[in-house]
């Protein structure tokens, strides 16, 4: 694989490589916690992705391992040393929430999202692993924990709700209301993990994964993602999956008709086409 970095930011790095963006968090020294920089980097760059057109998978991650002392992270949440009474304290002196919209990007990412989690998803970057399309853990690294509570936290949307939907609700507010450690294999055994591999294989298995996605229709894959977040999702989800509805209907003749007919000034003439069954 030769990753080359589309572009370079402080908190994250962001490279592609045949159809695949990977977007890691890199402050490995505080477990790739995350601060408001932190959150704008990664939404910038998924905007990024979302936007391409050679971009097909997108791939989170975390950088490792610490210099400090070795240890792996996807991401440890917020972090906890830039939290305020009204949300998380930016560079700029304003208080944010900004996460919530990186989830919201992730969900209606127009394209596959895989966690590869080689180490702790904590807290904040527990509900993030929940939220990708797909996760991967590294069979000797990755744990798995929530733990909002202890700190006053909590997310009462995806990080919770959807987790629930993936491990069932006794699971789900067991992870929550006791905040224990979960490896890769029990949190497979869960259902919140697709695959645990071995770590050295971590990378080079997403990028795979990956690729096979990038054999299929993508038009197909886009829209069977969104028809899964539907039943979730309520009128946005509706709104999500009838805006690509509508780019469909524009590549017909049909929708070429009521646009040319409109712009040369004549009556609509939509008999020709078919009405299907
Ligand atoms: C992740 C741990 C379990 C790892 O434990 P361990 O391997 O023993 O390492 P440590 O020695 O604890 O950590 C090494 C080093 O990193 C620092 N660090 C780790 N995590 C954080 C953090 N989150 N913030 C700041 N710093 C962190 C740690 O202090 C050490 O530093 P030294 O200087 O070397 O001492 C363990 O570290 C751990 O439990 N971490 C805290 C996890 C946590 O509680 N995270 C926050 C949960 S709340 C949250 O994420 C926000 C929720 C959220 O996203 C949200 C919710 C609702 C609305 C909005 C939002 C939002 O937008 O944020």
């Amino acid at each position: 694989m030769e990753w080359t970095t589309i572009k370079e930011y402080q908190d994250i790095t962001f490279k592609q490589c045949n159809g695949v963006a990977r977007i890691a968090f890199n402050r490995p020294e505080v477990r790739n916690a995350f601060r408001p920089k932190t959150v704008s980097e990664l939404l910038e760059a998924l905007i990024i992705a979302h936007e391409s057109q050679e971009i097909g998978v997108v791939l989170i991650s975390g950088e490792g391992p610490s210099p400090k002392d070795g240890g792996w992270a996807f991401c440890s949440g917020g972090d906890q040393r830039v939290r305020s009474t009204t949300g998380y304290k930016g560079e700029d002196g304003v208080n944010r929430f900004n996460i919530l919209d990186v989830q919201r990007q992730i969900r209606f990412m127009n394209k596959v999202v895989i966690a590869v989690v080689p180490g702790w998803a904590v807290g904040g970057g527990h509900s993030l692993h929940v939220v990708c399309d797909l996760t991967l853990a590294s069979k000797e690294h990755a744990v798995f924990k929530q733990t909002d509570v202890d700190v006053a936290s909590v997310d009462g949307g995806f990080g919770s709700a959807y987790l629930a939907r993936q491990v069932g609700q006794k699971r789900a507010r067991e992870i929550f209301f006791l905040g224990k450690s979960y490896s890769a294999q029990e949190a497979f055994d869960m259902g919140m993990v697709n695959a645990v591999v071995p770590h050295d294989e971590l990378e080079q298995t997403a990028y795979e994964w990956a690729q096979e996605i990038l054999t299929k229709s993508p038009t197909a894959i886009k829209m069977s993602k969104f028809a899964f977040n539907l039943i979730d999702d309520g009128l946005v989800g509706q709104q999500v999956y009838a805006g690509e509805a509508t780019r469909l209907i524009y590549m017909t003749e049909e929708a070429v008709e009521g646009r040319n007919a409109f712009l040369e000034k004549r009556p609509r003439d939509f008999s020709k086409f078919p009405k299907f069954p």
